[in-house]
């Protein structure tokens, strides 16, 4: 784990975005976006088809620049450092599809993650330390697979997946973890499952999710931001989103609860 509070910035945020512009030929994906993150903090972002979610992870991540404006991580401007650099610095990013290695065990996947530095052959010929055999087991308890550890992961049901690979971005102890569209395609039983492990993991790190289920943006949410057209619409309480006449507007005018395909 990454040791808590060095490096942080005076104003305990762990991501903040100042006037970030992200132009395709002119066409403004994020306009002038203005957010903040607390250390610590989870933080649920919706928004209608094509409000820039995609892109703001993509400009957090370094995969995308900013056309104007600046990204700070712990106070750090992330200008010009590589999608490589920003992830050593000690951002993690879990996208929708699960990118797990399917012909190995649970246990297998999880020993490769927590030895990224080391080639594939070596994380599963070498010997395992205790440490790492403890973050492992560790890790399968967290993610509710520990009967699982020996399945090839190709066995595993889609929601086992997505928790496997929630489990292989922890191992990476990064201190914000980006998570997009958790549950989109799972079960009632598995959503709950994956706002379990998120909420648990919320108890130490801090975590972005971008979802579109609102039951579950409803069991795991503190704090709403609404992107619209590339901007911060709207931050507050579920509740509140859910009431702001504004948000209902943008989502077509529906009650937000019947907007899970729309959004
Ligand atoms: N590389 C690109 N070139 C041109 N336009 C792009 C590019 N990437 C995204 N866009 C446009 O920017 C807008 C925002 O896209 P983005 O994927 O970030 O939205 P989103 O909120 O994630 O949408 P969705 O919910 O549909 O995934 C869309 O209109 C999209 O077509």
């Amino acid at each position: 784990m990454r040791e808590e509070g060095i490096g942080y910035d005076m104003s305990g945020k762990i991501i903040e975005t100042e006037n970030v512009t992200v132009s395709f030929d002119g066409f403004k994906a994020i306009n002038n976006l203005n957010f903040s993150m607390d250390v610590g903090e989870l933080r649920v972002v919706i928004g209608p088809n094509g409000a820039g979610k995609t892109t703001f992870l993509d400009v957090i991540t370094g995969k995308v620049q900013p056309t104007q404006g600046r990204v700070l991580f712990k106070g750090r401007n992330l200008r010009r450092l590589s999608e490589h650099q920003i992830a050593l610095l000690g951002i993690g990013r879990k996208f929708q599809t699960p990118r797990v290695y399917l012909n190995l065990t649970v246990r297998e996947n999880l020993q490769i993650a927590c030895n990224r530095q080391k080639n594939v052959f070596s994380a599963l010929f070498g010997r395992p330390s205790s440490a790492e055999r403890n973050t492992v087991k560790g890790l399968l308890e967290t993610i509710g697979l520990t009967i699982k550890a020996d399945l090839a992961a190709a066995l595993l049901s889609h929601g086992e997946k997505q928790r496997l690979e929630i489990g292989m971005l922890v191992a990476q102890s990064p201190d914000l973890l980006l998570v997009d569209e958790p549950v989109a395609g799972l079960t009632d039983e598995e959503t709950e499952n994956i706002g379990n492990l998120l909420l648990a993991l919320a108890e130490s790190h801090s975590i972005l999710v971008i979802e579109h289920d609102m039951e579950f943006v409803r069991q795991i949410a503190r704090k709403v931001t609404v992107l619209h057209e590339g901007s911060v619409l709207y931050e507050g309480s579920i509740e509140e989103v859910q009431n702001e006449p504004r948000v209902i507007e943008v989502y077509l005018g529906e009650p937000l609860e019947n907007q899970q395909k729309i959004a």
